[in-house]
Order: structure tokens, then sequence, then C-alpha cells
């Protein structure tokens, strides 16, 4: 066995040193203008966790790429994404954003008006969204958004696949727990719930799915259309 330094056994790194710079670098490529910064602070102090700056540049991406004009958000916070996803929107699109705390959806009204959004492009619904989402229409959305809280992610799995139109887009917000969720020794009910909604779209053969590791960790699952020849 050799004494040099260089041959020395090292323990192997428990993550790739890389992975957190990369996060980095993603949210910091992101510049928000003043209107979704001052939406920001207000969701900060109201303790609405908003998207980060490139998990709303995701939504907007796919917002766009689908070509929305009828999207669900479920957990409006102060606003923070439903700027970022009426961006992505179509310019007739609605937003329907569901959220029970009204303080929540005032702010968010603030940031809507300050942006210079149309008060017909948005439809606030303040009530808990197990009791809205069953009066919302069969396969009529584009795009839903699901950001409340994280124990309710089945559930809510199962309604936004019954609001998604063929084409259309499902995205989870902290699909990951916070990270938990690959680890097997965790069950909490949190962590069970996220590992529940994950399996019912991995196990969809409908939907073609992605988890996007960016802020809380994003689930993007899209709806195959049916073909011709189907
Ligand atoms: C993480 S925040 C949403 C942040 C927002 N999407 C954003 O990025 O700006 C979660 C929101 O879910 C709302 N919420 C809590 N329970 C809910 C329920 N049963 N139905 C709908 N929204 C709920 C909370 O009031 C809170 O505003």
């Amino acid at each position: 066995m050799s004494d040099t330094p260089g041959d020395q056994p090292t323990d192997p790194p428990t993550r790739d040193p890389g992975h957190e710079s990369l996060r980095e670098y993603a949210e910091s490529a992101i510049a928000e203008d003043d209107t979704l910064l001052a939406a920001r602070e207000r969701a900060h102090e109201l303790g609405a966790a908003a998207v980060s700056p490139a998990v709303g540049a995701t939504l907007c991406l796919l917002t766009r790429l689908t070509d929305a004009r009828n999207v669900v958000e479920i957990g409006t916070g102060a606003g923070v994404s439903g700027l970022w996803l009426l961006a992505g929107m179509r310019a007739d699109g609605v937003l329907t954003t569901i959220d029970p705390d009204s303080e929540h959806q005032r702010a968010a009204r603030v940031a809507f008006a300050a942006a210079g959004v149309a008060s017909s492009r948005t439809r606030l619904i303040n009530g808990r969204a197990a009791d809205v989402l069953p009066r919302l229409a069969d396969a009529s959305y584009d795009v839903v958004f699901v950001d409340g809280a994280v124990i309710d992610q089945p559930r809510y799995v199962t309604e936004g696949l019954r609001l998604l139109r063929p084409g259309g887009v499902l995205l989870v917000h902290d699909a990951t727990a916070d990270g938990r969720i690959a680890d097997p020794s965790q069950t909490d009910p949190e962590t069970s719930a996220a590992r529940t909604a994950a399996l019912m779209i991995s196990e969809d053969d409908g939907l073609l799915p992605v988890v996007i590791p960016l802020g809380r960790g994003l689930l993007a699952a899209a709806r195959t259309a049916p073909t011709d020849d189907a």
C-alpha cells in the first residue's frame, strides 16, 4: 500500500458538487420585473410561499407552448405564479385561480392590476379547492397548476386530470415534498401524499410526465392527444 497522499482513499461525494450551483444559476438567469418583485415581497409578508423565478418562467413557457386560453390554478397566494401563467397565456386567455384566503387573493388582485391585466382575464374564486373544483367543467382547461397543500395533491391530481383537455398539461408544484420523495424511509403523511400523486401520474398511460428539479420541484405531465388512427 502506498503512503503518498495522492493514493489515499477518499470518501465518495454524497452528491454532485455542481448540483446546487446549477440550480442557483437557473434561478439567477431569470430577471423579474418590478411588478413581480413587488408581488413576491407581498407573498413573503403574507407567508404565501411563491414559486421561484425559474419555476415561474417554466410555467410561462409551458402555458405558451400549449397556447393556453383556459388555465386553472389551485393556490392563488399573492399572485406570483398567476402573473407568470398570464404572461404565457393567449391575450384572450382566462386564469381561474382558487384560494380560501381572502387576504392572499386581495394581494393577487393588486398584483394583476399593477401588471395591467384586464379584470376579464382573471377569475378569482374564494374557496377551498375541494369544494370548487367539482363545479368546473370536464376537459375544458389547457393547463392545471396545483400549488395548494401537499397533503391534498392526490385529490387535486384526480380533479385536475378530469379538467384537462387532450394535449393539456398538468403541473404539480412541490411535487418532491421538499426532496423527501426519493427517500423510501420518509413515510410522513405529506411525503406519502406527494408519492401517491406522482404514482397516479406515472401509472397513467395517457400522460407523459417529467420531474423538473427547480424550486420545490415541478412535476409536469402532458395528456396525450388522440391520434387520427386511434
Ligand atoms: C404555496 S401558496 C401558493 C403560492 C402561489 N401559487 C404563488 O406561487 O404565488 C399556497 C396557497 O394555497 C392556499 N390554500 C390553502 N388551502 C387551500 C385549499 N384547500 N384550496 C385552495 N388553496 C388553498 C393558501 O392559502 C396559499 O395561498
